[in-house]
């Protein structure tokens, strides 16, 4: 008779896509490129910074965790957070394993009792990671943890901070028990399967969130224009425009005399240049394109 292992070369590995899901803030940027050990979604103190889904390949002995990184679930009006909420909803149909996020320290009722109403009605098993436990003291997490082990049939519920690194090792633990059997999807060492091109768009739109503060709204998409290797791989140069729905926002993107879209360039080339490995030529450009947040066709052609 063939032993087993000849038959299930695969039974004792486990692998899954596992959706992040939480209200916008709630840290899952932060969770994600912290299990990953180098930043791949981009994090910010606004809100809703991640819109588009971003794969993380996690590699550990016996298992391969594959991240859908969705953006914040809230109830909203405006197409462009109702299309949100869509791709947060569709990444739960795809995944082996929900892992819900929550913040602590500031629950978001109306979002996460949404959730736990989305989540019921599905048969995929979750997680619930209660985060930023820095911030709050014992009684108060009890109490939360009490609170959702009675409002949802969570496979386990762990308390972390996923800036300071703890219990990450006991979140990712339970995960993997939750998995199914089967092989890695990807070979292992992929980090990411997202073209460096995204990643790059992403970087500088974190940096026009960054460096203009309140003044920018929400509505800014990057779309890398040119993205080319020269010197042998040594030297990339990117041309990229920043899209702004008006032209006060072009103004304070620009800034006076260019003053901080140079700003805005240099902070992103340093960290382009990181990820890559070699130099970068950035070149950044502005434009008006009035109100594509509300418009669904313009919506589509930046990818959301
Ligand atoms: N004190 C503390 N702050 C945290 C922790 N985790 C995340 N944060 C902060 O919370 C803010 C939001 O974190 P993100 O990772 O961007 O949140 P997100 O859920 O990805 O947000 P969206 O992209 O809007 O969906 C950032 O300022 C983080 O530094 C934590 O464990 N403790």
């Amino acid at each position: 008779m063939t032993p087993d292992n000849v038959l299930e070369p695969h039974r004792d590995f486990k692998s899954g896509l596992v959706a992040i899901v939480g209200a916008p803030n709630a840290g899952k940027s932060t969770l994600l490129n912290r299990l990953l050990g180098q930043k791949i979604s981009i994090t910010s103190k606004k809100p809703q910074t991640t819109r588009n889904r971003i794969l993380g390949v996690m590699d550990r002995p016996g298992a391969q965790l594959i991240f859908l990184d969705t953006p914040g679930v809230h109830r909203a009006g405006k197409p462009l957070n109702v299309r949100i909420v869509d791709v947060a909803l569709s990444t739960l149909a795809d995944a082996d394993l929900v892992l819900v996020m929550m913040d602590a320290a500031a629950p978001d009722s109306d979002a996460e009792n949404y959730l736990i109403e989305k989540l019921a009605a599905r048969a995929t098993p979750a997680v619930l990671a209660l985060n930023k436990i820095d911030l709050i003291h014992k009684p108060q997490l009890l109490a939360l943890i009490e609170r959702w082990s009675r409002a949802h049939n969570f496979t386990a519920v762990v308390p972390v901070s996923a800036v300071k690194g703890t219990q990450l090792d006991g979140l990712v633990d339970a995960m993997i028990q939750v998995l199914p059997q089967g092989p890695p999807l990807f070979p292992p060492g992929s980090l990411t399967d997202l073209p460096e091109r995204f990643i790059a768009g992403e970087m500088i739109r974190e940096k026009v969130f960054r460096l203009t503060g309140e003044e920018v709204p929400y509505a800014v998409a990057v779309t890398i224009d040119a993205f080319k290797e020269e010197k042998g791989g040594r030297l990339v140069k990117i041309h990229a425009t920043i899209h702004v729905e008006r032209n006060s926002q072009k103004g304070i993107v620009i800034g006076k005399g260019g003053a901080k879209l140079k700003q805005i360039g240099e902070a992103a080339r340093r960290e382009i240049e990181r990820m890559l490995g070699c130099r970068v030529f950035l070149k950044l450009f502005v434009r008006v394109q009035k109100n594509w947040s509300r418009d669904s066709k313009a919506m589509a052609r930046f990818g959301y």
